[in-house]
């Protein structure tokens, strides 16, 4: 063959190792070439067609490779049989040069007989018989001699290593007994942690890969590497255990999700994915699968690794100031979030709306708490609710609220108030109840006013009635503290026998008082008494209340005096007008409308008594008024007041225990009191001028806290020139009053009453008395004020107790 022609040269570039384009089967050839001229051996019979240089026929290779030197160019190509001396044997060699012992002894080993007929010829030495077979040329290959299992697959220092790596998860190596050794690994069917994968399954493709590993190095000369042949193992083992037909699909994910995450780790950008199924790539695209398909979450992590979701949180989680910025991002979107929920009020309409269909669904009762009863007096649980719905404070959450300033004492208070719109929404006992208000059309809404409670009719015979309860614990509580704003009562202007209200804000309190301190005690524990002495009272079989006669000339502090008991109990007032009612039933009735906690007030009583001017009540009607059978019907822990100028000239019968309990005196000023007025009016407790007040008082003269009280006001800015008007006013004008009988108001009293010079009241600087009797168009008498004020100790010794 032409050693130039285009096969020859293909043929010996195929074959050239060194080359990297050589084919797998060229480098096959190559090395296979290499390994058949070790094993081949020459054969020498004749010796005659064996060439003495050039063929191996001693085992040392050819000869020519081991000598170094010249010979003769004759001797180039002879023969074995031409190159030994027959005649004479091996030992005389029949050529020039000159060989070394070692060649020599291996030449005399080789036996060689010329007298047969038989040729030389090839002969393998891997097997006896010297015939070729693949066994003994790997064997020779390998160059260990005669390779066993343990050796292969244990005991060689790469297979140990990887046993090393796997070492827990196997049974320890047997030296006695290899095969039971691989049997009991290979049967194994714990499973291992991570990828649950049985352990037979994972030792039968470790043996699997250890086999290739080794004959990967042996004649691809590779890399054995005893990490990557446990990995393959692991992955074609997983891949095996997985990919049984039963669950294919989630198998080949499974695998997928393996292969993803190892690519990952890599830093592998492209991946290219091989599967049997195509139902995998199917479902990882499907745009619609649905969160309970038994593989979601395992597709769902592939598509993350698909799209490196979690990469984006590693990084974002990686840098301090992403996180920050990332948890910024949130807290807006949340705030964003908030904002539009809340001031669009899109919760509450969510809320209401669900409410409304709720209730729609519910059959519901109605209770209605009329202001007034059938007698058409007041109902006391409309109080109680009002009191208790005001309290609530889901009023504040109610759709409709007015707004009012507070009609109490501090006016500027703002309060919630219903508005008949209104519904209020209460809970009790797990039940949610319904109130609003509702107004008679066509009439006053004072005389129509209705509370109406809505309840799931469920509910009502459960809670209707411990609710009311409730309602009452409450108002009560409401009412104890003093929460409820007091109300003075009156009968002018209304109705035929009917109350009109307004607030009550007088400020007068018993402290404010110019009275004898001993007296305004004993009024004091009087009343308190009274608070307490319910019992007593029924105990007794008389009614819960107190009545007081007041009586003094003008200005005296009587009405005052009312009002400061108002405030120390906290009661409301029901000031009787006796010229505004038209016979003694109106009166009756009157007494009837009025309420618990309470101090009927009639002014003047002598007055109207010793009036000529006929009117519909009568002297029997007042009597009956003041301690009538009636009594016991009405309201109880009420207060009876009356005043008068002077009880001397009323009947006895009037003013007999029971019907007066307690009579108090109010005189005219003394200097005590004086000094009370000075201290409150003037805030001067002590003054040089005080010592000739006295002697004044002590002389007689006197005048009426109210005058005093005046020309104090006026000179207020002054104490001194406050004093010494008084001083003037008591010299010129008080002087010798007091002495007998305090006389009533004349008919021109009305003329005189603060009209005409009233406005000087308002003037800076002195003031006369006569300005102030203008004022008050007083005729006034000398009154004993040393007398006895506090008579209750004889009327009535046990009240109170
Ligand atoms: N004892 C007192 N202490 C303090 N102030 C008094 C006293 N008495 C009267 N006043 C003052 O005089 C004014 C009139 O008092 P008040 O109306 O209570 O007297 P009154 O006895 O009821 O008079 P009238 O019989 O004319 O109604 C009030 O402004 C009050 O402040």
């Amino acid at each position: 063959m032409n050693e130039n022609g285009v096969w020859a040269r293909v043929g010996k570039h195929r074959l050239n190792l060194s080359s990297c384009a050589s084919s797998t089967i060229g480098k096959c050839l190559s090395r296979g070439k290499a390994i058949v001229e070790g094993g081949k051996v020459r054969v020498v019979h004749s010796g005659l067609n064996t060439s003495f240089w050039w063929d191996n026929w001693t085992n040392l290779g050819p000869i020519w490779f081991l000598i170094q030197g010249p010979f003769k160019r004759e001797e180039c190509n002879i023969s074995v049989a031409e190159a030994a001396n027959f005649q004479g044997g091996w030992y005389n060699l029949d050529i020039s040069f000159v060989l070394p012992d070692f060649v020599m002894n291996c030449i005399k080993d080789v036996p060689v007989n010329p007298h047969t007929n038989q040729s030389d010829c090839l002969a393998w030495k891997g097997r006896k018989d010297g015939n070729f077979d693949l066994k003994s040329a790997y064997t020779l290959a390998l160059r260990v001699g005669v390779e066993t299992p343990h050796h292969l697959f244990y005991f060689c220092n790469p297979t140990r290593s990887v046993w090393q790596v796997v070492v827990s998860k196997f049974k320890a190596f047997d030296y006695s007994d290899f095969q039971s050794w691989i049997k009991e690994n290979a049967s194994s069917k714990l499973l291992s942690a991570g990828f649950k994968i049985p352990h037979g399954m994972l030792f039968a493709y470790i043996i699997w890969h250890i086999w290739i590993a080794r004959n990967n190095k042996l004649f691809n000369d590779d890399k054995f590497s005893p990490r990557s042949i446990v990995h393959l193992a692991l992955a074609r083992a997983a891949e095996f255990t997985f990919l049984t037909p039963n669950a294919i699909a989630f198998k080949q994910n499974y695998g997928l999700f393996i292969g993803l995450k190892r690519a990952k780790e890599l830093g592998i950008q492209l991946l290219e994915v091989e599967c049997d199924c195509v139902s995998v790539v199917d479902l990882i695209s499907c745009s619609n699968l649905v969160d309970a398909h038994p593989l979601a979450p395992l597709i769902y992590m592939c598509r993350c690794r698909l799209r490196d979701d979690s990469s984006f949180i590693e990084m974002i989680l990686c840098s301090p100031i992403r996180l920050i910025l990332v948890v910024l991002l949130i807290f807006l979107v949340l705030f964003v979030v908030r904002v539009i929920l809340f001031k669009t009020g899109f919760i509450y309409t969510v809320k209401r709306l669900w409410r409304i269909t709720e209730d729609y669904f519910h059959v519901h009762q109605f209770f209605k708490v009329p202001e007034l009863n059938e007698s058409m007096r007041e109902n006391q649980l409309y109080k109680k609710v009002s009191l208790y719905l005001h309290s609530l404070p889901s009023i504040e959450d109610s759709d409709f609220t007015n707004l009012v300033t507070s009609a109490g004492k501090n006016q500027n208070d703002i309060v919630l108030c219903l508005d008949p719109k209104q519904t209020i929404i209460d809970h009790f006992l797990g039940a949610r109840v319904f109130w609003f208000q509702e107004t008679a059309q066509g009439k006053s809404e004072s005389e129509n006013r209705t509370f109406i409670l809505k309840i799931r009719k469920a509910d009502k015979r459960r809670i209707l009635r411990p609710y009311f309860q409730h309602i009452h614990a409450v108002a009560d509580e409401i009412e104890q503290q003093g929460k409820r704003d007091l109300k003075l009562f009156m009968n002018s202007g209304a109705g035929k026998g009917r109350w009109r209200s307004v607030p009550f804000t007088h400020p007068s309190t018993l402290d404010t008082l110019a009275m004898e301190s001993d007296l305004k005690n004993k009024i004091k524990s009087d009343l308190e008494s009274f608070l307490k002495a319910k019992q007593y009272y029924n105990r007794l079989g008389r009614v819960w209340k107190r009545s007081f006669l007041l009586y003094g000339p003008s200005g005296t502090g009587k009405s005052s005096f009312v009002a400061a008991m108002a405030n120390f109990l906290g009661y409301d007032v029901y000031d009787i007008e006796l010229y505004n009612l038209h016979g003694d039933s109106d009166m009756r009735l009157l007494l009837l409308e009025t309420t618990p906690k309470s101090i009927v007030v009639i002014e003047d009583l002598d007055r109207f008594l010793m009036e000529k001017k006929p009117t519909g009540v009568s002297f029997s009607g007042i009597l009956n008024f003041m301690d009538g059978i009636l009594n016991s019907c009405c309201a109880e822990e009420r207060i009876m007041v009356f005043t008068m100028t002077s009880k001397d000239r009323i009947d006895p019968n009037l003013l007999r225990p029971g019907r007066v309990d307690v009579h108090i005196h109010f005189p005219l000023c003394d200097f005590s009191s004086f000094k009370t007025l000075a201290s409150s009016y003037l805030g001067v407790k002590d003054h040089k001028l005080f010592s000739q007040v006295e002697e004044i008082f002590q002389s007689g003269a006197s005048l009426s806290p109210a005058e005093i009280g005046e020309l104090m006001i006026a000179n207020r800015n002054s104490p001194s020139r406050a004093i010494k008007s008084v001083i003037n006013a008591l010299q010129t004008d008080g002087d010798g009053r007091g002495s007998g009988m305090i006389g009533r108001r004349s008919d021109n009293d009305e003329e005189l009453d603060g009209r005409g010079d009233g406005g000087s009241l308002c003037r800076e600087g002195p003031h006369t008395v006569k300005d102030i009797r203008k004022l008050y168009g007083l005729f006034r008498l000398r009154s004993d004020s040393k007398s006895q004020s506090f008579d209750a100790a004889v009327v009535d010794p046990k009240a109170g107790r």
